[in-house]
Order: structure tokens, then C-alpha cells, then sequence
């Protein structure tokens, strides 16, 4: 559904460059229900606004089903906007009129693209559980009810796409955990695509896979075990496997980490690792025919300090 290939965004202010995404790789199924994470400013938001067609790529490649986002007109964008996806922000003012009823609010994307569909509409409000919140005006609605609106909204022109960025950042736990599972209704039952920017960790446990946005590349990756089985704490057993990065999440046993390689074989490694090797600038590569073994320069020979990749001689 999404692939993204050595995607570039640079931003240009006055003098100063900025390049919020490196060159980073991602690519998500159809169907599938991820997040992404990382710190404040690795590129989380930018890479949203790309996939949603609010902002265009510097350089590579974003392919979203047929649309391919660096090349299309300003005409297809319009048409990729109103068909393919649904927005959903922290900020409900985005979204939302507020002197309009619940009911008023998802109807109007649809007047604006031509006839409202009321059944429809409807539908959606109780998909999200707001069968009788219908007619309330939005300010007589909690936050948490707010983003349920935001979502029928977000599915109102039928999207195979809903990236949504902090979702859950301005309600509490509870209802953060209600939008997750709405959320993962929706995936399952009407099969759209969802890609969560967050900084919340708990997410993890009700998705498939969690990717890692570090300097604007792809990092980590966690991939859930049985897909099927959400709803476990995974705070539970969050020791139970040790992360990559010990400044990662390490999201438990029911999450498999990986690090990401991209097609040129380019890897990210935890800073914390490069410290204790006290490797920087350059390191020695060796490959003993099933691990990939790296150590600082003056420490090769016969004990080899780190291993951070395993692979089968074929990959090779
Ligand atoms: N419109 C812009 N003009 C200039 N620089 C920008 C612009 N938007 C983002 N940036 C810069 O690009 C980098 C990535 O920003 P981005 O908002 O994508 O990060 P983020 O991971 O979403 O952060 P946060 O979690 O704080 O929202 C940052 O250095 C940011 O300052």
C-alpha cells in the first residue's frame, strides 16, 4: 500500500536547510495497523504530511497505492487527497466545527464533495460508538468523544488510507485506549489501512508493528508475534527481552525487533553500542560466514567486541 524509498525532505527557511527526512525506507501492507515512533523532531510528522499529499518530497520515492507522491500533479494531489486518505490530529480544531452537531460535522466533508449521505453518516458515528451523541453540538462533547467524531469524519469519503498523528495525545489513558480500539475495529472490519504517529508507547500493544523514526531514517522495527493477540499488557513483560537500543521502548515477548537494513545494506546503529565500542568515524567489518561483526579499528584479531547482525551466508 505505501513504499517509500530513500525519501528526502528538506525544508529551506532564509539561509538555513533543514533535512527532516535522510533518505528513509518504509513500506506498509495493505490492511495493516502501524505506528510509528521517535523523538521529538526525527521526521514523525513530515513523513505523515508526505503520505497525506500536504506536503511533497525533496527527493525518492512515496508510492501510496497507484499515486506515486513525488510526481503527481497538483490535480491528482486534490483527487488523492479527497479519495485515498482520512486525516486524524491531536488538534481537534482541525477537524471539527464547533457549532455544528456531530451528525452536521461528518456530513460536511461530504456536501463539500457534492451530496451528504446521512445513512452513511450515521453508520460512522456509531461505528465509533456516538449513536447517541448524534445531535449534540460539538462543544457539548468531551475531548475523547471530539476525536470519535474526528474519526467518522477522517472515514467519511471512504479511505483506503487513515494516518493519524498523536491521536491520543490530548485525552487521557482511557479514552486514548478507546480510540486505539476503535481504531483497530475499523481495520478489521472495514479493512482500511492505518498508520499512527505517536509518542506513546502503549500503542504498540494494539497494533501490528511499531517502526522507529530516528535522524529521519527508519531504525528499528518491532513486529508483533500474533498479530491477532492485542489487547495484552505489554508493560507486563516489557523486561523480558532486551531491546536493541537500551534507549528503545523494547516493547516485550510478544514483539520481535529488528533492526532495519536498507536496499543498500545501510544500518543504523545504537549510539549507546558506538560509545561502549568507543568506535567513531570508522570500524572494522568482518564476517565469520553467518554473523556480521563489527569492532573499533584497534580491537580486531581474534575477540570481537559486538555482533549486531545475524544473517544466513545466503544473504550474502
Ligand atoms: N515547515 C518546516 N520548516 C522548517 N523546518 C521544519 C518544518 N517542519 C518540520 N521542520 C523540521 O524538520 C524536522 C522534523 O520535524 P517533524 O515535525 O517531522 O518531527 P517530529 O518527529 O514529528 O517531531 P514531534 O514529535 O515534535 O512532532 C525538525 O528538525 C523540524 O524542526
Amino acid at each position: 500500500m505505501i513504499h517509500c524509498e530513500g525519501l528526502v525532505k528538506i525544508y529551506k527557511t532564509d539561509d538555513i536547510e533543514v533535512v527532516a527526512l535522510q533518505g528513509l525506507n518504509m513500506t506498509v501492507e495493505q490492511g495493516e495497523m502501524m505506528a510509528i515512533i521517535g523523538n521529538s523532531g526525527s521526521g514523525k510528522s513530515t513523513l505523515l504530511n508526505i503520505l497525506g499529499g500536504l506536503d511533497r518530497p525533496s527527493a525518492g520515492q512515496a508510492v501510496v497505492g497507484p499515486w506515486n507522491l513525488l510526481k503527481m500533479s497538483k490535480e491528482h494531489l486534490i483527487e488523492y487527497k479527497r479519495r485515498t486518505v482520512g486525516f486524524i490530529w491531536q488538534n481537534n480544531g482541525r477537524n471539527l466545527v464547533p457549532y455544528l452537531t456531530a451528525l452536521q460535522n461528518v456530513e460536511l466533508p461530504m456536501l463539500i464533495k457534492g451530496k451528504a449521505d446521512r445513512v452513511y453518516a450515521k453508520q460512522l458515528l456509531a461505528a465509533v460508538g456516538l449513536e447517541h451523541r448524534m445531535g449534540s453540538r460539538l462543544t457539548q462533547l468531551s475531548g475523547g468523544e471530539q476525536q470519535r467524531v474526528a474519526i467518522a469524519i477522517a472515514l467519511s469519503n471512504r479511505p483506503l488510507l487513515i494516518l493519524a498523528d498523536e491521536p491520543t495525545g490530548s485525552v487521557d489513558s482511557a479514552t486514548g485506549e478507546q480510540i486505539l480500539d476503535i481504531f483497530r475495529r475499523l481495520n478489521r472490519e472495514m479493512g482500511v489501512t492505518i498508520v499512527i504517529v505517536t509518542h506513546d508507547l502503549s500503542v504498540a500493544d494494539k497494533v501490528d508493528r511499531v517502526v522507529a523514526i530516528r535522524d529521519g531514517l527508519t531504525s528499528t522495527e518491532w513486529v508483533k508475534r500474533d498479530a491477532d493477540a492485542t489487547g495484552a499488557n505489554m508493560a507486563d513483560d516489557a523486561s523480558s527481552t532486551a531491546p536493541i537500543d537500551s534507549s528503545s521502548p523494547g516493547f516485550g515477548a510478544q514483539h520481535e525487533e529488528f533492526v532495519v537494513i536498507d536496499r543498500v545494506g545501510r544500518l543504523q546503529i545504537p549510539q549507546v553500542y558506538l560509545d561502549e565500542m568507543k568506535v567513531s568515524g570508522k570500524a572494522v567489518l568482518e564476517f565469520d560466514g553467518r554473523r556480521v561483526i563489527i569492532s573499533p579499528p584497534e580491537e580486531t584479531g581474534d575477540s570481537p567486541v559486538q555482533i549486531v547482525e545475524e544473517r544466513s551466508k545466503e544473504d550474502f
